[in-house]
């Protein structure tokens, strides 16, 4: 049975704060005040200062779009300010993952996850991410995701990397030059975000029922990528550009947002690169080298990217960082395994620990074809890992021998866990930030 921190049995860990949740549909004074308290929390929480009153608007509707659940922790009373503001913040609602297979799984998303200085190590996130996921897995939802500011904390919540990503630089002189020369029977059109914007939906569409690990846009997005309004400027994007690629019967199947952003320098930043099959990354990347008066590109890219290993020079690509994008909890166990798809036909029984309870407990998993049954069962498990464990080779990010060289996953059946469990093609990719 889960451990419930909130039950009668135990006294209020904190009496003198407030734990509730804000209705962000309500058009009630009192409430609108109460969300505007709470969006300010959070964006001092990440050293960001209040929002002025056009990015509140932005966040609000989207925050409303998205259908959020905002949980606040409140003072009772505030001596200094008269109002009290929050001292936390938590903020979750619900998208869709792709698990592989053209599969897309529902998926309970975290963001927003700020406790005040004055609150800290008082379990105030404890108690907030116990209540929500425990909600998420009362709701039915197989899968939980968070990206993080830092690496120690979500693990102990059963959260483990899914997906990474790399910094890349590429140098965009004559040295860029592919080994061979791309076979386009399409064509490529320029024009503005806002132009492209519906173009571009699509075809993230179509990328994200075929990408394994592509997480679905919170509608935040939507704002962002017609540059209709630049978070980090604060008024409409002028400087992005779009090429989006047509394929020879005229269908859009990618598009780089780049801009350049130092004429100096030459500096192309790619915003945003979506593409289908695997010709047109490249040839999208063969125009970004074609632009004039540039030297350089920034972009993200996976961690193996075709790119590096199409061109003459490989090291006309410099790795600047890697890092991990998307983490992942599995709360059902059942449901997540038998929707993502497997490799060899075996039946192992596996043992999951989860300090929350969610996904904890030893299930047979038979492999067939590439679908999976899974049963709970009171059998020895062959196989044994930690939920965190799950939720990092879930999508394929690691292979299952890397996680037991690791000391991640033990037990005498690995080798075939890791036949029945590893993916044979590339790395699971997600570009959706939240
Ligand atoms: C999903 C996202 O939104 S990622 C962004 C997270 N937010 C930020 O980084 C903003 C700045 N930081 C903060 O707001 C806070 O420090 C938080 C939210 C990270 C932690 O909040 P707190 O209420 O202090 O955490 P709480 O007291 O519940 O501690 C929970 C556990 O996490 C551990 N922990 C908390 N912060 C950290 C940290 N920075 N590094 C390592 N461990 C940590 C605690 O030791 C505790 O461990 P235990 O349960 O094993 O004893």
């Amino acid at each position: 049975m889960r451990p419930d921190p909130l039950s009668d049995h135990h006294p209020d860990p904190h009496p003198d704060l407030v734990v509730d949740r804000l209705d962000v549909h309500s058009t009630d004074a009192g409430e609108l005040a109460r969300l505007r308290a709470y969006a300010d929390a959070w964006s001092l929480g990440f050293h960001e200062g209040g929002l002025d009153d056009d990015k509140h608007r932005r966040w609000l509707e989207s925050t409303r779009a998205d259908d959020a659940v905002l949980r606040a922790v409140w003072p009772r009373t505030s001596r200094v300010a008269g109002t009290p503001a929050p001292v936390g913040t938590f903020t979750s609602w619900q998208q869709q993952v792709n698990v592989g297979g053209g599969r897309l799984l529902p998926l309970h998303m975290i963001t927003d996850v700020t406790v005040a200085p004055t609150h800290r190590r008082r379990g105030l996130l404890r108690r907030l991410m116990g209540e929500d996921l425990a909600e998420a897995a009362d709701r039915g939802l197989p899968l939980a995701a968070l990206t993080v500011s830092e690496g120690s904390i979500y693990g102990r919540y059963g959260f483990g990397v899914a997906t990474r990503r790399r910094r890349i630089e590429v140098d965009l002189t004559t040295r860029f030059a592919l080994r061979d020369q791309v076979e386009d029977t399409g064509a490529l059109e320029l024009a503005t975000p806002a132009e492209a914007y519906p173009v571009c939906r699509e075809v993230f569409a179509r990328v994200l029922a075929t990408t394994r690990g592509m997480v679905a846009r919170p509608a935040h997005h939507a704002v962002h990528d017609s540059g209709e309004h630049d978070w980090e400027t604060g008024g409409p994007d002028r400087a992005s550009r779009v090429a989006v690629h047509l394929d020879p019967s005229g269908t859009p199947d990618g598009y780089v947002r780049f801009r350049v952003k130092d004429t100096d320098g030459g500096l192309v930043e790619v915003r945003d690169l979506q593409a289908l099959g695997p010709q047109v990354p490249l040839r999208l990347w063969r125009f970004l080298a074609d632009l004039d008066l540039t030297a350089k590109a920034r972009a993200i890219a996976p961690v193996e990217d075709p790119l590096d290993l199409a061109l003459t020079d490989p090291r006309v690509v410099t790795t600047t960082e890697v890092r991990d994008v998307l983490w992942l909890r599995v709360l059902d166990p059942v449901a997540a395994l038998e929707a993502r798809p497997w490799s060899a036909d075996a039946t192992v029984v596996l043992g999951i620990d989860d300090p929350l309870g969610h996904a904890a407990g030893t299930f047979r998993v038979t492999t067939e074809q590439g679908r999976a049954r899974v049963e709970a069962t009171d059998e020895a498990p062959g196989v044994r890992l930690g939920v965190d464990t799950l939720g990092a080779l879930y999508l394929g990010d690691r292979s299952v021998l890397t996680a037991a060289a690791a000391g991640r996953v033990t037990g005498s059946d690995v080798a075939t866990w890791a036949a029945m469990a590893d993916h044979a093609g590339p790395a699971p990719w997600n570009t959706t930030g939240f």
